[in-house]
């Protein structure tokens, strides 16, 4: 899947420094400098624009099998590449769930037919996320999707022992167990945080307890059995605690924030519009700065989409009744921007680990998330952060069109992403 045409990026100031060129060739950097010779190769300006390695998205629902009418494998990986990525895990929450072997290659070969960006899909941890029994974790990962990374998003692992036997199970290939951290008992018909707004509007609450208890056994059972563990979607300050904690302790545990959680509060609920549902909720102000400095500090390594299509009639309907989850592949980067960069948290080096480097490494796939240097694979985001936009779901790639900034006006705008030297966007458009 490498381009046979040749790319000179003109003018690229890679991670944020001095502007250089970049040639691209069979799906490699081949040089990197200042004035480089286009020689025959297809010039793409770049004035302005930050080059960033290929984004990596170790959290995305791409809904193939089951859900083809929130969105496909086809239009996620094209809106993953609208956002700047080049490789995405898709969560295995899809009817049939990819709780075996058959069903993860399937989304595998699904992500090869379509091309955009490469497709790693996540194995189920048990049978249906049905939490009773762990699914043939072993066969996802000898089978030619390489699962490495496993996960019930969606569903909690609650069962303990049953989380200790995944953790244990998956170490002889190298895998990680990726928690979706509620205890089902303490979240019972909840609707939004626990907190005033719930109060307020007299909504059941999700209490922050709910996740910091299932983080904090987590962590302890990884430090037990030797093995890794990883938090999706850290939400609250406590989480932030717990896992500052228990990485000063020396237990293998990597953690994600989604964009969403990095700007977006619960009073946003008032308003009742259910594209502000979003599991695990949108909490408040206090949560989101421990979130933000977190990320900063490097408590939580990286940032993940949560992407969460749904059909306009699962969220156009009464807040109880609406589905949970939110659009993020397309508005990532800015959000990351706006709220870690402008803000002075982040420069575009750190943005480089949080968003390629270290997702790659979590997910063990080595050819993602590499430096742009001469030798290395082509996969490269150029980002103009200094144009701003007004979002705009209709005009998105995906098939969903529930994004929480639909109206906001946020910085930045991706121009072009590279996969493995082939253009899957181009000057904002895709290819
Ligand atoms: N993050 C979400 O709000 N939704 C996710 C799954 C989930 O975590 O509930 C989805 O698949 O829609």
């Amino acid at each position: 899947m490498t381009d046979t045409k040749r790319y000179l990026i003109r003018g690229a100031r890679v991670l944020g420094g001095e502007p250089t060129d970049l040639l691209l060739a069979s799906g490699r950097i081949e040089a990197i400098g200042p004035g480089l010779d286009a020689d025959g190769a297809e010039v793409v300006d770049a004035a302005g624009a930050i080059a960033l390695p290929g984004l990596v998205d170790l959290h995305t629902h791409l809904r193939e099998p089951g859900r083809e009418d929130a969105e496909t494998v086809a239009t996620g990986s094209r809106a993953a590449a609208m956002g700047g990525y080049t490789a995405v895990f898709a969560m295995a929450n899809t009817d049939p769930v990819a709780d075996t072997a058959g069903v993860v290659e399937q989304v595998w070969r699904l992500g090869r037919e379509a091309g955009y960006c490469d497709v790693h899909p996540v194995g189920a941890v048990t049978v249906g996320l049905r939490g009773e029994q762990l699914a043939e974790l072993g066969a996802m990962a000898d089978s030619p999707a390489r699962v490495r990374v496993f996960s019930d998003d969606g569903m909690c692992v609650s069962d303990a022992l049953l989380m200790r036997r995944a953790l244990e199970y998956v170490k002889a290939f190298d895998g990680v167990i990726a928690q979706h951290a509620q205890e089902p008992r303490l979240t019972e018909g909840a609707q939004m945080n626990e907190g005033v707004v719930s109060d307020r509007l007299g909504l059941a609450g999700w209490p922050a307890v709910a996740e910091e208890a299932i983080i904090a056994r987590d962590c302890l059972l990884a430090e037990h059995v030797g093995s890794r563990l990883h938090v999706c979607h850290v939400s609250t300050k406590g989480s932030v605690q717990i896992i500052r904690w228990a990485k000063s302790r020396g237990c293998d545990v990597t953690a994600e924030v989604t964009p969403h959680h990095l700007l977006l509060t619960d009073d946003l609920a008032e308003s009742y519009d259910p594209v502000y549902k979003v599991n695990p909720p949108l909490r408040t102000a206090e949560d989101v700065e421990a979130l933000r400095e977190g990320l900063a500090d490097g408590t939580i390594d990286i940032v993940a989409t949560d992407h969460a299509p749904h059909p306009s009639e699962a969220k156009e309907t009464e807040w109880s009744q609406a589905a949970m989850g939110m659009l993020g592949l397309e508005t990532a980067l800015s959000v990351v921007q706006h709220t870690m960069v402008d803000t002075g948290l982040l420069d575009w080096a750190g943005v480089a680990q949080r968003m390629s480097a270290v997702p790659a490494r979590i997910g063990r796939v080595p050819g993602q998330g590499r430096p742009l240097a001469v030798g290395e694979p082509a996969n490269v985001t150029l980002y103009d952060p200094a144009a701003t936009r007004v979002v705009d779901p209709a005009a998105m790639a995906s098939k969903s069109r529930n994004s929480p900034y639909a109206g906001m006006r946020l910085p930045g705008r991706v121009l072009a992403t590279f996969l493995r030297g082939k253009p899957t966007v181009l000057d904002g458009k895709i290819q």
